[in-house]
Protein backbone atom coordinates (compact mmCIF):
# COMPACT_ATOMS: atom_id res chain seq x y z
CA UNK A 1 0.00 0.00 0.00
CA UNK A 2 1.80 3.43 -0.98
CA UNK A 3 1.22 6.00 1.32
CA UNK A 4 0.69 9.86 0.81
CA UNK A 5 4.24 12.05 0.75
CA UNK A 6 2.88 14.73 3.11
CA UNK A 7 3.68 16.30 6.24
CA UNK A 8 3.08 13.83 9.20
CA UNK A 9 6.25 13.13 9.37
CA UNK A 10 8.96 10.46 8.48
CA UNK A 11 8.53 8.75 11.19
CA UNK A 12 4.76 8.57 11.15
CA UNK A 13 5.24 7.42 8.10
CA UNK A 14 7.44 4.61 8.70
CA UNK A 15 5.22 3.46 11.74
CA UNK A 16 2.02 3.26 9.46
CA UNK A 17 4.02 1.23 6.72
CA UNK A 18 4.84 -0.88 9.56
CA UNK A 19 1.85 -1.39 10.52
CA UNK A 20 0.08 -2.19 7.05
CA UNK A 21 2.75 -4.52 6.73
CA UNK A 22 1.88 -6.84 9.94
CA UNK A 23 -1.83 -6.29 8.72
CA UNK A 24 -0.90 -7.89 5.93
CA UNK A 25 0.60 -11.24 7.00
CA UNK A 26 -1.50 -11.15 9.62
CA UNK A 27 -4.22 -11.42 7.01
CA UNK A 28 -2.91 -13.75 4.38
CA UNK A 29 -4.71 -16.58 5.22
CA UNK A 30 -7.82 -14.86 3.90
CA UNK A 31 -6.31 -15.22 0.45
CA UNK A 32 -5.95 -19.36 0.81
CA UNK A 33 -9.41 -19.43 3.31
CA UNK A 34 -11.38 -17.42 0.20
CA UNK A 35 -9.49 -19.77 -2.34
CA UNK A 36 -10.89 -22.96 -0.11
CA UNK A 37 -14.72 -21.09 0.20
CA UNK A 38 -14.99 -20.77 -4.02
CA UNK A 39 -13.65 -24.66 -4.52
CA UNK A 40 -16.32 -25.70 -1.73
CA UNK A 41 -19.02 -23.26 -3.06
CA UNK A 42 -18.13 -24.98 -6.88
CA UNK A 43 -17.56 -21.49 -8.07
CA UNK A 44 -14.88 -22.30 -11.11
CA UNK A 45 -17.52 -25.08 -12.23
CA UNK A 46 -20.39 -22.85 -11.99
CA UNK A 47 -18.11 -20.45 -14.35
CA UNK A 48 -17.05 -22.87 -16.81
CA UNK A 49 -20.27 -24.42 -17.17
CA UNK A 50 -21.69 -20.83 -17.53
CA UNK A 51 -19.75 -20.93 -21.00
CA UNK A 52 -20.05 -17.25 -20.76
CA UNK A 53 -19.01 -14.35 -18.98
CA UNK A 54 -21.20 -14.51 -15.72
CA UNK A 55 -22.54 -11.90 -13.82
CA UNK A 56 -22.75 -11.65 -10.21
CA UNK A 57 -25.92 -12.24 -9.88
CA UNK A 58 -26.12 -15.43 -12.42
CA UNK A 59 -23.41 -16.10 -10.26
CA UNK A 60 -25.65 -15.59 -6.97
CA UNK A 61 -28.47 -17.45 -8.35
CA UNK A 62 -26.20 -20.96 -9.57
CA UNK A 63 -24.53 -21.21 -5.61
CA UNK A 64 -26.34 -23.08 -3.16
CA UNK A 65 -26.35 -20.66 -0.49
CA UNK A 66 -28.69 -18.68 1.95
CA UNK A 67 -30.63 -16.49 -0.44
CA UNK A 68 -32.59 -15.18 2.42
CA UNK A 69 -29.69 -13.01 3.41
CA UNK A 70 -30.21 -9.50 1.91
CA UNK A 71 -26.62 -8.72 2.20
CA UNK A 72 -25.22 -12.37 0.02
CA UNK A 73 -24.73 -10.78 -2.85
CA UNK A 74 -22.57 -8.35 -1.71
CA UNK A 75 -20.33 -10.64 0.63
CA UNK A 76 -20.27 -12.95 -2.82
CA UNK A 77 -18.98 -9.75 -4.64
CA UNK A 78 -16.44 -9.31 -1.86
CA UNK A 79 -15.52 -12.68 -2.08
CA UNK A 80 -14.52 -12.73 -5.99
CA UNK A 81 -12.97 -9.37 -5.55
CA UNK A 82 -10.61 -11.16 -3.16
CA UNK A 83 -10.20 -13.64 -5.19
CA UNK A 84 -9.53 -11.82 -8.89
CA UNK A 85 -7.29 -9.73 -7.28
CA UNK A 86 -5.10 -13.25 -6.27
CA UNK A 87 -5.32 -14.34 -9.94
CA UNK A 88 -8.37 -17.09 -10.10
CA UNK A 89 -10.75 -15.24 -12.19
CA UNK A 90 -10.81 -12.35 -14.56
CA UNK A 91 -13.91 -9.67 -14.91
CA UNK A 92 -14.82 -8.85 -18.89
CA UNK A 93 -17.98 -6.81 -19.65
CA UNK A 94 -19.34 -7.17 -15.57
CA UNK A 95 -18.69 -10.59 -15.96
CA UNK A 96 -16.42 -13.49 -13.84
CA UNK A 97 -14.22 -15.60 -16.52
CA UNK A 98 -12.01 -18.51 -15.55
CA UNK A 99 -8.35 -17.60 -15.92
CA UNK A 100 -5.38 -20.84 -16.32
CA UNK A 101 -4.90 -21.29 -12.59
CA UNK A 102 -8.60 -21.63 -12.09
CA UNK A 103 -8.83 -23.88 -14.66
CA UNK A 104 -6.69 -26.75 -12.67
CA UNK A 105 -9.27 -26.04 -10.20
CA UNK A 106 -12.30 -27.64 -12.20
CA UNK A 107 -13.55 -31.44 -11.22
CA UNK A 108 -12.63 -33.03 -13.74
CA UNK A 109 -9.57 -31.49 -14.99
CA UNK A 110 -6.94 -34.41 -15.83
CA UNK A 111 -4.40 -31.77 -13.25
CA UNK A 112 -7.09 -30.40 -11.05
CA UNK A 113 -5.71 -29.40 -7.99
CA UNK A 114 -8.99 -29.87 -5.95
CA UNK A 115 -7.34 -32.73 -3.99
CA UNK A 116 -4.24 -30.98 -2.93
CA UNK A 117 -6.09 -28.23 -1.97
CA UNK A 118 -8.39 -29.95 -0.06
CA UNK A 119 -5.91 -32.01 2.12
CA UNK A 120 -3.42 -28.58 2.79
CA UNK A 121 -6.10 -26.65 3.80
CA UNK A 122 -7.72 -29.32 5.76
CA UNK A 123 -8.56 -28.60 9.63
CA UNK A 124 -6.02 -32.07 10.49
CA UNK A 125 -3.15 -30.61 8.31
CA UNK A 126 -3.59 -26.78 9.53
CA UNK A 127 -3.56 -27.51 13.02
CA UNK A 128 -0.34 -28.05 13.32
CA UNK A 129 0.87 -24.87 12.63
CA UNK A 130 -0.81 -23.48 15.53
CA UNK A 131 1.03 -25.81 17.68
CA UNK A 132 4.33 -24.99 15.39
CA UNK A 133 6.03 -22.49 18.95
CA UNK A 134 5.00 -25.75 20.73
CA UNK A 135 7.17 -28.35 18.74
CA UNK A 136 10.02 -25.72 18.96
CA UNK A 137 9.99 -26.44 22.71
CA UNK A 138 9.28 -30.00 22.63
CA UNK A 139 11.09 -32.93 21.36
CA UNK A 140 8.63 -33.96 19.13
CA UNK A 141 9.80 -35.11 15.21
CA UNK A 142 6.91 -33.27 13.80
CA UNK A 143 4.25 -30.75 14.52
CA UNK A 144 1.93 -32.93 13.48
CA UNK A 145 2.73 -35.17 16.06
CA UNK A 146 2.51 -32.13 18.74
CA UNK A 147 -0.44 -31.58 17.13
CA UNK A 148 -2.41 -35.28 16.92
CA UNK A 149 -0.59 -37.32 19.38
CA UNK A 150 0.62 -39.63 16.57
CA UNK A 151 2.81 -39.32 13.72
CA UNK A 152 1.03 -38.74 9.85
CA UNK A 153 0.89 -42.14 8.87
CA UNK A 154 0.01 -43.32 11.64
CA UNK A 155 -3.00 -41.25 12.24
CA UNK A 156 -3.45 -41.63 8.41
CA UNK A 157 -3.91 -45.75 9.23
CA UNK A 158 -6.19 -45.33 12.14
CA UNK A 159 -8.26 -42.40 9.93
CA UNK A 160 -8.96 -43.90 6.30
CA UNK A 161 -10.86 -40.51 5.46
CA UNK A 162 -8.09 -38.76 6.15
CA UNK A 163 -6.15 -41.70 4.67
CA UNK A 164 -7.74 -41.33 0.81
CA UNK A 165 -8.28 -38.01 1.12
CA UNK A 166 -4.06 -37.59 2.06
CA UNK A 167 -3.54 -40.46 -1.27
CA UNK A 168 -5.84 -38.70 -3.60
CA UNK A 169 -3.67 -35.47 -2.81
CA UNK A 170 -0.21 -36.76 -3.26
CA UNK A 171 -1.62 -38.06 -6.66
CA UNK A 172 -2.92 -34.80 -7.97
CA UNK A 173 0.72 -34.28 -10.31
CA UNK A 174 0.72 -37.91 -11.49
CA UNK A 175 -0.90 -37.29 -14.76
CA UNK A 176 1.69 -34.33 -15.14
CA UNK A 177 4.47 -36.03 -13.81
CA UNK A 178 3.87 -38.94 -16.16
CA UNK A 179 2.91 -37.15 -18.90
CA UNK A 180 6.24 -35.50 -19.09
CA UNK A 181 8.43 -38.46 -18.10
CA UNK A 182 6.66 -40.70 -20.92
CA UNK A 183 7.07 -37.87 -23.70
CA UNK A 184 10.74 -36.58 -22.76
CA UNK A 185 12.24 -38.78 -20.47
CA UNK A 186 11.81 -41.84 -21.82
CA UNK A 187 15.64 -42.76 -21.94
CA UNK A 188 15.67 -43.15 -18.29
CA UNK A 189 13.17 -46.23 -18.44
CA UNK A 190 15.43 -48.20 -21.53
CA UNK A 191 16.83 -51.32 -21.18
CA UNK A 192 14.97 -51.49 -17.62
CA UNK A 193 13.57 -54.89 -16.64
CA UNK A 194 11.29 -54.31 -13.31
CA UNK A 195 11.28 -50.69 -11.11
CA UNK A 196 9.56 -50.49 -7.83
CA UNK A 197 7.87 -47.22 -7.08
CA UNK A 198 8.65 -46.94 -2.96
CA UNK A 199 6.07 -45.00 -0.65
CA UNK A 200 3.91 -44.93 -4.41
CA UNK A 201 0.66 -44.12 -2.22
CA UNK A 202 -2.23 -44.97 -4.55
CA UNK A 203 -0.25 -45.89 -7.97
CA UNK A 204 -1.61 -43.48 -9.80
CA UNK A 205 1.56 -42.71 -11.52
CA UNK A 206 3.00 -46.25 -11.50
CA UNK A 207 -0.07 -47.11 -13.00
CA UNK A 208 0.39 -44.72 -16.10
CA UNK A 209 4.00 -45.95 -16.48
CA UNK A 210 2.60 -49.54 -16.57
CA UNK A 211 0.53 -48.44 -19.15
CA UNK A 212 3.17 -46.84 -21.40
CA UNK A 213 6.39 -49.44 -20.70
CA UNK A 214 4.58 -52.79 -20.93
CA UNK A 215 7.80 -54.23 -21.57
CA UNK A 216 8.61 -53.58 -18.09
CA UNK A 217 6.70 -54.90 -14.58
CA UNK A 218 6.03 -52.37 -11.91
CA UNK A 219 5.91 -52.42 -8.20
CA UNK A 220 4.07 -50.24 -5.88
CA UNK A 221 4.77 -50.29 -2.98
CA UNK A 222 3.62 -48.55 0.23
CA UNK A 223 2.13 -48.79 3.92
CA UNK A 224 -0.17 -52.20 3.92
CA UNK A 225 -3.30 -49.31 4.89
CA UNK A 226 -2.27 -47.49 1.30
CA UNK A 227 -2.11 -50.53 -0.30
CA UNK A 228 -5.33 -52.20 0.71
CA UNK A 229 -7.37 -49.19 -0.52
CA UNK A 230 -5.81 -49.87 -4.45
CA UNK A 231 -7.40 -51.37 -7.26
CA UNK A 232 -6.44 -54.47 -8.69
CA UNK A 233 -2.97 -54.66 -10.12
CA UNK A 234 -2.96 -54.54 -14.01
CA UNK A 235 -0.91 -57.36 -15.91
CA UNK A 236 2.38 -55.22 -15.45
CA UNK A 237 1.64 -53.79 -12.33
CA UNK A 238 1.84 -55.56 -8.95
CA UNK A 239 0.34 -53.48 -5.46
CA UNK A 240 3.22 -54.57 -1.92
CA UNK A 241 2.44 -53.63 0.88
CA UNK A 242 5.29 -53.52 3.85
CA UNK A 243 7.44 -50.95 5.48
CA UNK A 244 10.18 -49.63 3.74
CA UNK A 245 12.68 -49.23 6.53
CA UNK A 246 12.35 -53.01 7.20
CA UNK A 247 13.02 -54.62 3.37
CA UNK A 248 11.66 -53.11 -0.16
CA UNK A 249 10.48 -55.52 -2.94
CA UNK A 250 13.83 -56.35 -5.17
CA UNK A 251 13.88 -54.56 -8.55
CA UNK A 252 16.31 -53.44 -11.53
CA UNK A 253 15.42 -49.57 -10.28
CA UNK A 254 14.01 -48.14 -7.49
CA UNK A 255 11.80 -44.49 -7.82
CA UNK A 256 11.83 -42.81 -5.02
CA UNK A 257 9.57 -39.61 -4.91
CA UNK A 258 8.16 -38.20 -1.63
C1 LIG B 1 4.64 -37.82 0.58
S1 LIG B 1 3.86 -39.30 0.08
C2 LIG B 1 4.40 -39.45 -1.59
C3 LIG B 1 3.49 -40.29 -2.43
C4 LIG B 1 3.92 -40.40 -3.90
N1 LIG B 1 5.21 -41.06 -4.05
C5 LIG B 1 3.98 -39.04 -4.56
O1 LIG B 1 5.07 -38.53 -4.78
O2 LIG B 1 2.93 -38.46 -4.84
C6 LIG B 1 4.86 -40.51 0.93
C7 LIG B 1 4.33 -41.92 0.77
O3 LIG B 1 5.20 -42.80 1.53
C8 LIG B 1 4.42 -43.75 2.21
N2 LIG B 1 5.18 -44.22 3.39
C9 LIG B 1 5.43 -43.54 4.53
N3 LIG B 1 6.15 -44.30 5.37
C10 LIG B 1 6.36 -45.49 4.75
C11 LIG B 1 7.04 -46.69 5.12
N4 LIG B 1 7.65 -46.80 6.30
N5 LIG B 1 7.05 -47.71 4.25
C12 LIG B 1 6.43 -47.62 3.03
N6 LIG B 1 5.78 -46.50 2.61
C13 LIG B 1 5.75 -45.44 3.48
C14 LIG B 1 3.14 -43.01 2.58
O4 LIG B 1 2.04 -43.87 2.87
C15 LIG B 1 2.93 -42.14 1.33
O5 LIG B 1 2.12 -42.79 0.38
Amino acid sequence: MELPNNDIGEKNREALAAQAHIWNQIFNFISSMSLKCAIQLGIPDIIHSHGRPMTLSDLVDALSINNNNAKIQDCVYRLMRILIQAGFFIQENEGYLLTPTSRLLLKDDPMSMIPFLQLQLDPIMMSPWHYLSKWFQNEDSTPFLTAHGKPLYEYAEKEPKFSCLFNEAMATDAQFVASVMTEHCKGVFEGLKSLVDVGGGNGALTKAFADAFPQINFTVFDLPHVIEECDEGIKNLTYVGGDMFKSIPSANAILLKV
